[in-house]
Formats: C-alpha cells, sequence, structure tokens
C-alpha cells in the first residue's frame, strides 16, 4: 500500500497559528529521528504564523515518557497544544509492542483528560530507514503532519466556542 507523503497537504485549509501557544515534547530515544521531527514541526508551525515565545520545547529519556513529558506542559503551561514526538524501532524483543501500546493508550487519555489535543507524532517502524523515510526523507516528516494537526485541532476546539 502506497505510504502517504506525510508533508503533503493543501496549505489553504490550515488555519492560522499566530495566537496559538504550542508544547512540544521530544523523545531523545533515537535522537537523528526525533530531532528531525521537532525541526519540521517547529518550521511547519512557524510557516503558518507561529511565534518563537509560543513554541516551548522539552525532552524527556524515550517514548514511554512522552505521555508524562505532555502532562507536565499541560498542568505547568498555558498551552493550546502539544505535540508529542518519538520514535520506537523494532528491536529483537517485545519491548517494542508495550513502549507503543504505552505512548498511545497514554496520549489518547490525555486528549480525553485536558480537553485539549496531544498530537500523536510519533513513528512506530520495523526498522531505521523506515523511520529516516518519514524524518524528511521520500515519505516527508511526521513532524509536519503533526504540527498541521495540532493547528486544526486547535481550530475545530475554537470553532464551537
Ligand atoms: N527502544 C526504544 C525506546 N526505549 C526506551 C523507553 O522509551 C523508555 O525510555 C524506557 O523503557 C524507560 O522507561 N524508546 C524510544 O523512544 N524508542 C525506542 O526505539
Ligand atoms: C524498542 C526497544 O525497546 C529497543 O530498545 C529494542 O530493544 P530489544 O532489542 O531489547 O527488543
Amino acid at each position: 500500500m502506497a505510504t502517504k507523503d506525510l508533508s503533503q497537504y493543501d496549505a489553504n485549509s490550515v488555519p492560522s497559528a499566530q495566537n496559538i501557544r504550542f508544547g512540544i515534547v521530544v523523545a531523545e530515544w533515537n535522537q537523528e529521528i526525533t530531532f528531525a521531527l521537532a525541526e519540521g514541526a517547529i518550521n511547519t508551525l512557524k510557516k503558518h504564523g507561529a511565534t518563537d515565545e509560543n513554541i516551548l520545547v522539552k525532552y524527556v529519556p524515550g517514548s514511554f515518557e512522552l505521555p508524562l513529558g505532555a502532562q507536565y506542559f499541560a498542568e505547568m503551561e498555558n498551552v493550546d497544544a502539544v505535540i508529542i514526538l518519538g520514535c520506537v524501532i523494532q528491536g529483537e524483543t517485545r519491548h517494542f509492542d508495550f513502549i507503543c501500546q504505552g505512548v498511545t493508550q497514554g496520549t489518547i487519555d490525555l486528549n480525553l483528560k485536558y480537553n485539549k489535543p496531544f498530537v500523536f507524532g510519533v513513528l512506530t517502524t520495523e526498522n531505521q530507514q523506515q523511520a529516516l523515510d518519514r524524518a524528511g526523507g521520500k515519505h516527508g516528516n511526521k513532524g509536519d503532519e503533526a504540527a498541521i494537526t495540532a493547528i486544526k485541532m486547535v481550530a475545530l476546539k475554537t470553532s464551537f466556542q
């Protein structure tokens, strides 16, 4: 099945991010990948009007810690959305499965607990190449996708107010 280019989107469908405050929590594991995701997210947020002072970036050791790092943003910073960025690459054991399950469920729980967007920007790949392909490679950058998602979800919430 063809993989969508994660960086391709209709720019005209994206609201302004000018007045939106973002938290970005980044896993240090596989930082060659995760730092590229963060760069893509930050560049995309700025492309759509976000200001430097409204983009706060924090780091956690690994993807399993991403939900707690994101919760710290919700509890201690006045942010409109949190972008969660990580990269989990399959190893020899089932550890991959449990990390992916943990960060996935944790992210879902945060969205519903805090009634604001916590965007799942975590790559879960079979190997390093698949991750490189989705962190600025041939399949685009998942950080771009996560940034657009954050902007759109904040705008959606605002539309109900
Ligand atoms: N193998 C990967 C990890 N492992 C570390 C865990 O995320 C966690 O930090 C540890 O289990 C302690 O709680 N993390 C990734 O982000 N990516 C991996 O491929
Ligand atoms: C996905 C991971 O947790 C990574 O550390 C792979 O570890 P392992 O080879 O022990 O499964």
